[in-house]
């Protein structure tokens, strides 16, 4: 029974929508169950009370509420969300004018319009909700104030209908200031939110991914692999001999060197690769869909292209270079294997004097011998 109750309320819901628009499809899905149980109760009473039109009025509202549930699961969430959600108030709207009309029991009846105010505002959001309630209001002050009452089933008193009015404004006022505030609550969380998110992942230094990053986008290139079964390739790289360029010129000239060979490494880069700050001069590539032999022809070029231009740094050139350790990246292999593998390779293309590409494979054969 609870499962049940459960589906039907996250109908339409997907992980991958905001929770902002979940929120909204949860409550309209409740919205459309209490709409069908209340309607189709009622009606079956005006059915008992031999009032055919009350009733053919209030089974319609019941069919309506039930296919605005389901129109969000056919339509696709965003689209079915807001045309369920049209459907909806067009019922409610359309339920509060038979009542404004008829009168309702003991002319109690426009009382119910009060509802429509904030449920509209929830639904639709600020600008629509504040077009949608103008709309009723004009509609509701036709029905009451035209002459002779030619548009009312009832009579009501000119105070009451004035009253219902101006309560009426008031009530929408409030809803349209609350829902705005809210909705602008909402996106400064949500900008907030990007924000952090976007500082915890970058580096503010070189403005590329930071070691955080770097390792979202790892994982995320080996669950590709793991469906394509298309092994890709990683590659280390560390500045060389990058201590003396802090010792010679200064800390603030180091970091200008850092930032002008992450733009050189990146310029180098096809669009689907990665490229991240993986420590201090440290640096890690990722190669998508690519193997080593591959992945070490274009480490070469990166190679080749920061130590054939000197970096430009307070009027002076720098000569920069770096050494790089490659990897590729198997099924059967775990990360820390991999990035300990490019590691090995890294020192090993220190250790052949700096200033080369060196893959896991030719550090494995070296180290055998
Ligand atoms: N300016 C600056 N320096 C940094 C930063 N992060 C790390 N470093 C420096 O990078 C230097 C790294 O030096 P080492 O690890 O000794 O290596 P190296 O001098 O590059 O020599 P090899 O790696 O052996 O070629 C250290 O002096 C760190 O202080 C940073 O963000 N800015």
């Amino acid at each position: 029974m609870i499962s049940a109750i459960k589906k039907f309320v996250d109908l339409g819901t997907d992980a991958s929508l905001s929770d902002d628009l979940n929120r909204r499809i949860r409550v309209v899905n409740m919205f459309s169950a209490v709409g069908m149980t209340v309607t189709f109760l009622l009606g079956f009473r005006a059915l008992f009370a031999q009032e055919t039109f009350l009733t053919c009025v209030l089974f319609s509202a019941t069919i309506l509420f039930a296919i605005s549930h389901k129109l969000q699961a056919m339509i696709g969430a965003k689209r079915g969300s807001f045309i369920s959600a049209t459907v909806l108030i067009a019922c409610l709207m359309s339920l509060m004018l038979i009542l404004v009309v008829t009168g309702g029991s003991e002319n109690t009846g426009p009382l119910w319009i009060f509802t429509v105010p904030s449920v509209t505002m929830f639904f639709t959001g600020f600008r629509r909700g504040l077009m949608a309630l103008t709309g009723f209001a004009a509609v509701i002050i036709v029905i009451f104030f035209t002459p002779d009452n030619a548009l009312l089933a009832t009579e009501y008193s000119f105070e009451f209908k004035t009253r219902i009015v101006y309560t009426f404004i008031t009530v929408s006022f409030l809803s349209a200031v609350y829902e705005y505030s809210r909705q602008r609550s909402y996106n400064t969380a949500v900008y907030l939110s990007e924000q952090f998110e976007r500082q915890a992942r970058y580096d503010p230094l070189t403005t590329i991914l930071n070691r955080r990053g770097g390792q979202q986008q790892l994982e995320q290139e080996l669950s590709r692999m793991q469906r394509n079964k298309k092994p890709f390739s990683i590659a280390l790289a560390d500045i060389d001999r990058f201590k003396s360029i802090n010792d010679t010129f200064g800390h603030d000239a180091g970091d200008e060197v850092l930032k002008k060979v992450a733009s050189v490494f990146s310029s180098r880069l096809r669009a689907q690769d990665g490229l991240s700050r993986w420590g201090g001069e440290e640096f890690l590539f990722i190669f998508p869909e690519t193997n080593e032999q591959d992945a070490r022809m274009v480490t070469e070029q990166i190679r080749e292209n920061l130590s054939a231009n000197a970096i430009p740094v307070d009027n002076k050139s720098h000569r920069v270079t770096s050494s790089f350790g490659v990897c590729e990246i198997t099924p059967s292999m775990t990360l820390t294997t991999a990035l300990n593998l490019a590691d090995q390779a890294l020192y090993q293309a220190k250790n052949d004097g700096r200033n080369k590409v060196c893959t896991a494979t030719e550090h494995k054969r070296k180290s055998s011998r």
